[in-house]
């Protein structure tokens, strides 16, 4: 990008800086303050998305071409949608989330005004298929009454849980192949014996196939086969409870649910259902239809082994995604162009 206006003035380009940045000392501090030597940064002070687009109309904002942004931004913008990007400033072009996962974003509505959209894919497989195999782990062996009842003081509860599963030998169903899924696909292969495998709508090469160790099925195949199913598949408008009360009804009786996805790839009041019937016998879930809220009958479900969405909650894929999402800005600033467009965006 030019470094000198028409008039010969020194040019800054100017950067939105939605959501906060790392304050681990090991984080990615160093890349950020190459930003700060390059660009101006803004920062919001709205709390909400009325607030925010008031401030945007008012001029806050103007002259910014980039974005960086948080999954944890949304409290402050809502979805960044038509609506949004209407009140966003013209000049904008760049759109940097650090994440990989970017249904807070309507792409369509930002390839309609121009404006490209990165990510941070790979950066996140490593965390978010270890945190699948932790919840499948958690959920075939029923931890998660046990963990509330020894805190209790009552060790194993009043009334013990049934006996876990092994997953040795078990069929691990995928939904969705890529690096994630990719990834616990061999953990679950090489480190816990299972047979995988996995419907995608593209199938993976043989060679590839062979290399992770997955078989592709038809969708019906995966749910009906699937002693675990892994969801580890984007949301989108195809996708969108792609999981609900069909799908519980053609899986294997007591199968065990895992989603380190997005909640809303299944269907969670379909999901308190069948773990209710016994339909489903356990699921360990990071994500959630509409976090923070937990529906409460997961909550009181003790065949639910839940956390609070921390797929890639360490120091090292934090710090991975955050240099990864900088150097987006940086290119972004130095060359016009992002390192990691979106799917969507990219040219076939
Ligand atoms: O990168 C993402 O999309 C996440 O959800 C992080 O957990």
């Amino acid at each position: 990008m030019a470094s000198e206006s028409a008039n010969g003035t020194a040019y800054r380009p100017k950067v939105l800086l939605l959501g906060a940045l790392l304050t681990d000392p090991r984080s990615a501090h160093t890349a950020w303050s190459t930003i700060t030597t390059l660009a101006d940064v803004i920062t919001p002070t709205s709390t909400s998305r009325s607030d925010f687009i008031a401030e945007s109309r008012s001029g806050t904002f103007d002259g910014c071409t980039i974005t960086y942004r948080t999954f944890a931004s949304i409290s402050i913008t809502g979805h960044i949608d038509a609506e949004l990007l209407s009140a966003l400033p013209p000049s904008l072009k760049f759109i940097v989330h650090n994440g990989a996962g970017y249904d807070q974003i309507s792409i369509p509505a930002c390839s309609e005004r121009g404006i490209r959209v990165s990510n941070t894919p790979t950066a996140v497989d490593d965390a978010t298929a270890d945190m699948a195999i932790f919840l499948m782990l958690g959920a075939l062996r029923n931890v998660a009454p046990t963990i509330l009842s020894l805190r209790r003081g009552e060790w194993r509860g009043k009334v013990p849980p049934a006996l876990g599963h092994d997953p040795r030998g078990k069929v691990l169903g995928i939904l969705g192949m890529g690096g994630i899924g990719k990834n616990m696909a061999r953990k679950a292969r090489l480190a816990f014996g299972m047979d995988v495998r996995y419907h995608n709508r593209e199938k993976l090469s043989e060679e590839e196939e062979r290399e992770v160790g997955a078989e592709w099925v038809d969708f019906e195949r995966l749910l009906g086969e699937s002693d675990v199913l892994s969801l580890n598949l984007p949301l989108n408008a195809n996708t969108r409870h792609i999981i609900s009360t069909r799908e519980f009804a053609r899986m294997k009786k007591g199968v065990t649910i895992v989603n380190t996805a997005r909640g809303a790839v299944m269907d969670e009041a379909a999901l308190v259902e069948a773990l209710n019937s016994g339909r489903v016998g356990s699921v360990g879930l990071d994500v959630y239809e509409d976090e923070p809220t937990v529906h409460p009958g997961l909550i009181e479900n003790p065949q639910a082994f839940l956390v609070p969405h921390m797929g890639t909650y360490t120091v090292e894929t934090e710090t991975k995604m955050e240099e990864w999402a900088i150097s987006n800005v940086r290119m972004a600033i130095e060359s016009g162009v992002l390192r990691s467009v979106v799917p969507e965006q990219r040219e076939r």
